[in-house]
């Protein structure tokens, strides 16, 4: 279904287009442990991709060489059709990749309206200099951002919490201000750590509805880990599976879900 096309249209309407990222023949070390072994995949504009396996497996590693987080000792990362060089992560985030993390990382003792807005910190152009004396391009640059922090914080529905500081959140709403700072970037690629971790099964289908709100809203592609295979297989449009640092599925999920090595990793049947 994948293979050739250069874009088409999925069963429920959604357009997926060309490929924007590839990850080519990664391998990633620390130390005697090889995290990533030789694993190749790509990313196609619009579409929801999973990384999926077991604890271990090499997942957030994963999200991390994509992040820039992390650099492979071997391997080539393409974006928008050129080799991108070793990045830091702030670099990585200008050319429009924003993540979530696992463990929350917001600011907790700051409302939700400024840990949304720092969001947009790779925004901000004008210096501190102009800030301060707060002329024309400050101000204007100021304008369009809160614009763009009221539009998600309105879009994710947390516009009763704006003012409340994140400490005295419960964690279903502290993963969704993490989405909504991730989204206040303006990313072209979203990446999300396990998103609903830790959650109840409402705040889940909550999560669920969002990030397909936001692929739908705004176009963004999507690569995210998760352990419910529920939420997985119902979200994606493709799979990645990987167990022990190795690649053993990648297709859509009802292929993966059949596929007798991925069953094996599940089930912990032992490796040769
Ligand atoms: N910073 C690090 N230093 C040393 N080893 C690491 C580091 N990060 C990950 N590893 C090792 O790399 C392997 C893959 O870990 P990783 O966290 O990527 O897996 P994962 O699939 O995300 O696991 P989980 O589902 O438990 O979060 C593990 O053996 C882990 O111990």
């Amino acid at each position: 279904m994948f293979d050739q096309a250069e874009s088409f249209v999925t069963a429920d309407g959604r357009t997926i287009g060309s490929v924007m990222m590839e990850m080519k023949n990664i391998t990633l070390r620390f130390g005697g442990v090889v995290a990533i072994k030789d694993i190749s995949f790509d990313v196609r504009e619009g579409e929801i991709r999973a990384i999926i396996g077991p604890n271990g497996a090499g997942k957030s590693s994963m999200l991390n060489v994509i992040s820039g987080f992390y650099h492979p000792q071997e391997g080539e990362v393409w974006y928008k059709g050129a080799r991108r060089p070793e990045m830091k992560p702030f670099e990585v985030a200008r050319q429009g990749i924003a993540r979530t993390f696992q463990n929350i990382a917001l600011f907790e003792g700051m409302s939700v309206l400024d840990n949304v807005m720092t969001g947009r910190l790779n925004h901000m152009k004008s210096g501190i200099l102009s800030q301060a004396i707060w002329y024309g391009k400050a101000e204007r640059e100021e304008t369009e951002n809160r614009a763009v922090v009221e539009r998600v914080i309105d879009f994710l529905e947390i516009q009763h919490i704006r003012k409340t500081p994140v400490s005295r959140l419960p964690y279903g709403l502290k993963k969704r201000v993490e989405l909504a700072r991730a989204l206040a970037a303006d990313p072209k690629l979203l990446l999300l750590d396990e998103p609903m971790a830790g959650m109840n099964v409402e705040e889940k289908e909550d999560m669920s509805r969002f990030i397909l709100d936001v692929n739908d809203e705004f176009g963004t592609t999507i690569v995210l880990i998760e352990h419910d295979m529920g939420v997985v297989m119902d979200l994606s449009d493709r799979v990645v599976v990987m167990d022990y640092g190795k690649k053993i599925g990648d297709g859509p999920p009802d292929e993966v879900r059949n596929n007798q090595a991925v069953i094996d990793a599940y089930l912990g049947v032992a490796h040769d």
